[in-house]
């Protein structure tokens, strides 16, 4: 049972054979220290988790002192530090990305646990200090200079992002209730879309095993939660209750409802014209906005941090700008991924982000989110892969790239 004002909880109480559920008005005790989702009978220190094999940012930041300084203390939804980093605590590492080992189970979890929130964001946007900056907001697709890339290389062009709705909890931890509240305001507003971006709302819970599996072949839809990350931030209880896609006529522009954050808005074509792409996102991103809040519900965001999302990679506006694209030869390159680097660009395979990229083509998309505004990091896409093409095209031809790197100013 669970409303907005009063909470019960009893998290493994009676497994434990301690009988605690305890009862609090969230409102009267936010931040209250005591008492915790249920009496834990050893101090602090005992329960520290070993992370000594882990290569997480979570475990960069995470210290003894501020984990005793927080592990008793309650976002005013009445989550707990231990439900934010249980994910960074069971999976050490990834194969490909440093993960972050870390998730929001509400707006509030930045605050509330900021000793830790704060030096993680800062870590993974790349010095990015929320206690000094604001994030900008840019979502003007007549602010992009160029942006038709050369569709020999790049197969595919998308542009996603994250909204989170205020007043409910995350996906790791909301309750079946809050997650169906979530599709609901989502699919009262796709009603209101204007008729370029309006389409149908597909539940999962309805959707045939064979339509959900070619959805996530022709990369439209989100892969079914067997990743560990998210599963062991609880991303996956009740799968597939309350989740859904909806997608326009075109199946150009598409909303994920309740996967890793409560909405993800995406759009995407075949080809290298990132312009449209864009255009097309900031469209329906404004548009989803709107019809959210004339519903009386809003977007999680605030000045320092942007848009807050579920985890700490994506606040800020949340876009992964990327393109599908062919580069046999600059991957080989011994100064491939310190190229990326300067760019500011991360590399995927073409399956997701838990897949290896297969015979030199790579997702290519912007490492930053935080900062930088929409326009910004797209406009970086849009000329770092410009450059990758190009240095492409010469080691194709088995020529140098030193000069062409040189007036890039890439060192
Ligand atoms: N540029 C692109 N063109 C075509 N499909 C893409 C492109 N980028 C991503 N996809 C597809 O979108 C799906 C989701 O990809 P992926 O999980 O890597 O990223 P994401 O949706 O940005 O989320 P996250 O970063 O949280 O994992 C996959 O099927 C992937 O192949």
């Amino acid at each position: 049972m669970y409303s907005k004002k009063t909470a019960i909880y009893a998290f493994g109480a009676t497994a434990l054979g301690l009988g605690a559920a305890a009862i609090w008005n969230t409102k009267q005790k936010a931040h209250a220290r005591l008492p915790p989702t249920r009496l834990l009978k050893y101090p602090a220190s005992a329960d520290y988790p070993d992370l000594s094999k882990h290569n997480n940012i979570m475990k960069d930041n995470l210290t003894p002192g501020i984990y005793s300084k927080y592990r008793d203390v309650l976002t005013p939804n009445g989550f707990t530090l231990d439900q934010c980093i249980q994910t960074g605590v069971d999976n050490p590492g990834h194969p490909f990305i440093k993960i972050v080992g870390l998730v929001a189970c509400d707006e509030e979890s930045y605050e509330t646990y900021k000793d830790l929130f704060y030096p993680v964001i800062k870590d993974r946007h790349n010095g990015y200090d929320p206690t000094k900056q604001t994030h900008p907001i840019d979502l003007n697709a007549d602010n992009i200079r160029g942006g038709k890339l050369d569709e020999k290389y790049v197969l595919s062009s998308r542009v996603r992002t994250g909204r989170a709705i205020r007043g409910l909890p995350h996906p790791p931890v909301c309750s079946r209730a809050e997650r169906r509240q979530v599709e609901k305001i989502a699919i009262d507003s796709f009603k209101e879309l204007s008729p370029r971006l309006s389409g149908k709302y597909y539940s999962l819970v309805t959707m045939s095993e064979k339509d959900q599996d070619q959805l996530i072949a022709d990369h439209f839809l989100f892969d079914k939660p067997v990743s560990p990350l998210l599963t062991s931030a609880g991303m996956a209880r009740d799968w597939p209750d309350a989740r859904g896609i909806f997608h326009n006529v075109t199946k150009d522009f598409l909303v994920w409802v309740n996967e890793e954050d409560h909405l993800r808005i995406i759009s995407m074509e075949k080809g290298g014209n990132m312009k449209a792409v864009f255009r097309r996102f900031c469209d329906g991103v404004n548009e989803m906005e709107k019809n959210v809040k004339s519903k009386g519900w809003d977007f999680q965001k605030t000045d320092n941090l942007g848009y807050i999302l579920t985890c700490p990679s994506n606040i800020g506006n949340g876009l992964r700008c990327g393109v599908h694209v062919k580069l046999p030869n600059v991957s080989k390159h011994p100064r491939f991924q310190d190229i990326l680097d300067q760019l500011r660009l991360q590399k995927r395979g073409t399956g997701g982000v838990d897949t290896a990229a297969v015979g030199g083509t790579f997702d290519i998309s912007n490492l930053d989110r935080l900062g930088k505004s929409e326009v910004e990091l797209v406009q970086g896409v849009i000329d770092g892969v410009t450059l990758l093409v190009d240095m492409e095209k010469l080691l194709e031809k088995k020529k140098p790239i030193t000069s062409l790197l040189k007036s890039a100013g890439v060192n």
